[in-house]
């Protein structure tokens, strides 16, 4: 175990027995695989537990296994595995009873129908149920996750001093944070973690749960106070299959149970089909001034703001009362994120007036329409945004287009491996939305980059079929650079899909890179050229120029 590894997980747990664990997991016990329920000596109940684990490279000594089909192999194959490092059983079902009886594993072994619901309750109980003593906030949907739960924080610290963060850009606990592996972590990481915040006093948190992990129970056995819906937006087809299916796997974050009460953004018609079936206690929120949805908290009034910082809006709140409010990012749908915090935390227990200030002052979200390098007299605006759906992306650049004087020149790719059908979708709204495009890679996996490009061009040539302003340019790093060497003072310049992430997947290997990072290298040979320095030499790009360059004046927002 290293050093993060052992960070996610509480300092000490009071041990369990197999026999305490069976009985929440609902699990039958057998004292090894294969055997008929135990009897005698050979019966393994008072066994201690003291930590649990899905994932053999992190087990530690005491801890239960938790074995079930993956997407590519069944855990109880790594079984082995983990008792040579320290496991002392494993709950699987009667296809990982098998394969453990087959490879000689000599443990006990909880055997349940579903592993991986029983493995969600069963952490819990190990590390002694701590969603139920923190106020714990989990917030769902396709888009705004993250930023509604850094907004949701920032409430919070209002009233709670010690908090905690899960979630895409990061696992926080107090001021120590580590690169999050993903969304949404595995139940016993999520249980950990919980038990950890509360051996460091925290008495608030904020979890990110990703459809794939209400899909797949990684939020099994936690209890949290409010249920947060966002949005659904068409993203994860590949995984969910329909956008019906999706929605089943977002609501059973507001089972009867899972949360105590809802938050849910009725603006859209999967936020107000999931509070028209929700069992819990729920508030419903409308923040489209144009389009607004019977609801308890209802937007009235937007401001975007010219000045790129961020907005103000009024709404009623469920008595009928009228408050002022300002979100912190550009663009409405910033409004719509604020909104939905400033509902949630209150839910949570903050105040009302304290919400409204904790969320107008949040920080910079990691990667969430970040503001790199600020307009002057100069320099562009450049951004980056996490944007990687076609929902998210036309919201993207509408939001920046107010405060575009110039043109909007827009970098972007889209991900290998993954929904194949937003390629040309998202290439038509860049063609419509955005002035110049800079095609690139995002993270191409096992897929043939110019193959993703190609893709995403047929939608773009669709729309603008003489490709004018489109700018073929690799690699990422360097399409970067030529954009910002692009654009001119009235210019924006925004790169979506990465966000906050800290790697690019080429092939299989993560290499280190970050748009924010990219900005700010090219800016700085910018600057050194402008004023006369010697420079690094900066990434070589590899362009293909499409069609036309209709507007070569940079900064002037005019064709040429
Ligand atoms: C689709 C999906 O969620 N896959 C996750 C799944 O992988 P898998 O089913 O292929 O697992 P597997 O390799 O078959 O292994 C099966 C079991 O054996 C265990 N094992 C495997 C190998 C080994 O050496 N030892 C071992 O113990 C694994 O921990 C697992 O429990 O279980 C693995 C172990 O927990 C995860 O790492 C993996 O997430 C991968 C990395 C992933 O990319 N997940 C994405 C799709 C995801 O979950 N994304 C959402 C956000 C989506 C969004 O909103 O954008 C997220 O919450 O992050
Ligand atoms: N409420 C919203 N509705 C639609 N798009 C949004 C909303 N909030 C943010 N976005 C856009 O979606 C992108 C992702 O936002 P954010 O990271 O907050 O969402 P997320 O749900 O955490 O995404 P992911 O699950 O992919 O990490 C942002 O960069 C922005 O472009």
């Amino acid at each position: 175990m290293n050093v993060q590894e052992m960070a996610l997980r509480p300092s000490r747990a009071v041990p369990r027995t197999l026999a305490e664990l069976a009985d929440r997991a609902g699990a039958r016990l057998r004292a090894r695989a294969g055997q008929a329920e135990p009897a005698g000596d050979d019966h393994p109940e008072s066994i201690l537990v003291t930590g649990a684990t899905v994932d053999s490279h992190v087990v530690a000594a005491g801890d239960l296994f938790g074995a079930f089909p993956g997407l590519k192999v069944h855990g109880a194959r790594y079984a082995a595995d983990a008792v040579a490092g320290g496991a002392v059983a494993v709950l699987t079902d009667e296809e990982g009873e098998a394969l453990l009886a087959e490879s000689g594993v000599d443990v006990p072994v909880l055997l349940v129908d579903d592993a991986r619901v029983a493995m969600g309750e069963a952490a819990a109980l190990v590390y002694g149920d701590p969603s139920r003593e923190l106020v714990f906030v989990g917030i769902t949907g396709t888009n705004g996750k993250t930023t509604t739960a850094y907004f949701v924080d920032n409430a919070l610290a209002q009233v709670h001093d010690r908090r905690g963060i899960m979630g895409t850009v990061e696992l926080r606990i107090l001021d120590e944070t580590i690169e999050s592996p993903r969304t949404t972590v595995e139940s016993p990481v999520l249980h950990g973690l919980l038990a950890r915040m509360r051996e460091q006093g925290v008495t608030a948190a904020v979890t990110e749960v990703s459809s794939h992990a209400a899909a797949l129970e990684r939020i099994s056995g936690v209890a949290f106070s409010v249920a947060v819906f966002t949005n659904l937006q068409w993203d994860h087809l590949d995984f969910h299959g329909t956008m019906e299916e999706y929605l089943d796997a977002k609501a059973k974050l507001f089972a009867p149970g899972r949360a105590a009460r809802g938050v849910i953004n009725v603006d859209d018609e999967w936020g107000r089909r999931l509070a028209a079936r929700v069992e819990i206690p729920v508030e419903t929120v409308s923040t489209h001034v144009d389009d607004p949805q019977d609801a308890d908290w209802t937007v009235t009034w937007a401001d975007v703001g010219l000045d790129g910082v961020g907005s103000r809006f009024t709404f009623t709140d469920p008595r009928g009362a009228e408050h002022t409010a300002e979100a912190p990012l550009p663009g409405l749908v910033n409004v719509s994120n604020a909104m939905v915090a400033i509902a949630a935390a209150h839910a949570a227990g903050v105040p009302l007036p304290q919400a409204i200030a904790g969320v107008a002052t949040a920080h910079a979200v990691p990667g969430r329409m970040e503001r790199v390098v600020e307009r002057s007299a100069i320099d562009p605006l450049a951004i980056v945004d996490y944007a990687h759906t076609p929902d998210a992306l036309t919201l993207a650049l509408q939001g920046v287009r107010p405060i575009t004087p110039g043109r909007l020149i827009l970098i972007f790719g889209s991900d290998g491996d993954r929904d194949q059908g937003k390629r040309p979708v998202m290439g038509g709204i860049a063609a419509d939305l955005a002035d110049v495009i800079v095609l690139t890679d995002e993270n191409p996996r096992s897929e043939e980059p110019a193959a993703i490009r190609s893709a995403i061009r047929a939608g773009i040539e669709r729309a603008r079929p003489d490709l004018h302003d489109v700018h073929e340019v690799e690699p990422r790093v360097a399409a970067v650079e030529y954009a910002l060497r692009l654009a001119g003072p009235g210019d924006t310049v925004i790169v979506t899909g990465k966000g906050h992430e800290p790697t690019q997947e080429i092939a299989g290997v993560f290499h280190r890179y970050n748009d924010r990072d990219a900005y700010l290298a090219a800016q700085a040979r910018i600057v050194a050229e402008r004023e006369g320095r010697t420079a690094d030499a900066g990434p070589v790009p590899r362009v293909t120029v499409h069609g036309p360059v209709t507007s070569a004046q940079p900064g002037t927002g005019e064709s040429a």
